[in-house]
């Protein structure tokens, strides 16, 4: 059964990671609310990665916190939340073996798994390659099968990590569909790019990252069209910024 309570809004606190001595993300503070695209954007090393990551609960924060939830602690231990990453992870099994082990892994009933993974498939057209062996498929079919899991899992919230980083403007269409149709759903999409053109096809806000720093929370089409930060402005101008 669906919990009805939501883990939204995610907060971060004044969220900071540090490695090696070094600040790697600095004091971010953002909230995400229910529904829309959020794009992580910024240069490489900007700290997009470690911002999901922190936020997925892959790395514990060296200063400040994730917050889940309006009333906060209600949800403790609730993970409605999942990701992908830039490049799928995939067993050395069959496609729809890749969704049941995810199944399993997330506690989900055995009677259930079969049948959430063949619907899962079949909601995004997988259906040819159920049986085919996951780590042969190509890149942008892996990636579909990698997005195909997680909505298995029925997340409220999907971070996604550069997902079409690796594929060509085909595939990459394809994943871009994808996303829309679970925005449609009603899922909540974060997404890290460093690919501008991608951000302004598919984001409805944008948090631009610099040096580990949120130098900007906008809604996408002011984020492009004004810009608020000497930043933003150079990397949507194609100066390298670093
Ligand atoms: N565990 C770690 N220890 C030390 N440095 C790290 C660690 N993880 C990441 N970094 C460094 O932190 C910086 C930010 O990394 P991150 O992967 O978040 O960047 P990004 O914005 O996602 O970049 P890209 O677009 O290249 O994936 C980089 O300089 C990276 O080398």
């Amino acid at each position: 059964m669906r919990e009805t309570t939501s883990i939204l809004p995610l907060s971060a606190e004044d969220l900071s990671f540090e490695a090696g001595g070094k600040l790697l993300v600095s004091q971010l503070r953002f909230a995400i609310q229910r529904g829309g695209l959020t794009a992580l954007l910024g240069p490489n090393g900007s700290g997009k990665s470690l911002t999901l990551r922190l936020c997925h609960g892959l790395i514990r924060p060296s200063a400040g916190r994730v917050a889940w939830g309006a009333e906060k602690g209600v949800l403790a231990g609730v993970k409605r939340h999942a990701m992908v990453f830039q490049k799928p992870v995939m067993l050395r099994r069959s496609a729809r073996a890749n969704i049941v082990h995810a199944l399993a892994a997330a506690g989900v009933a055995r009677a259930e798994r079969q049948e959430r993974a063949v619907a899962a498939l079949a909601r995004f057209g997988l259906d040819a390659l159920s049986e085919n062996p996951a780590r042969l498929l190509s890149g942008g079919e892996q990636q579909r099968l990698a997005i195909a899991r997680a909505w298995s899992l029925r997340p409220e919230l999907l971070f996604l990590d550069e997902p079409c980083s690796q594929l060509d403007p085909g595939a990459t269409r394809q994943i871009e569909e994808m996303l829309a149709a679970l925005k449609a759903e009603g899922v909540t999409l974060v997404m890290a790019t460093h690919d501008m053109a991608q951000a302004r096809r598919i984001a409805d806000r944008v948090l631009f990252l610099h040096r580990g720093r949120l130098v900007e929370d906008s809604p996408a089409a002011s984020f492009f069209t004004a810009p608020a930060s000497a930043e933003a402005r150079a990397f949507i101008a194609g100066e390298l910024l670093w």
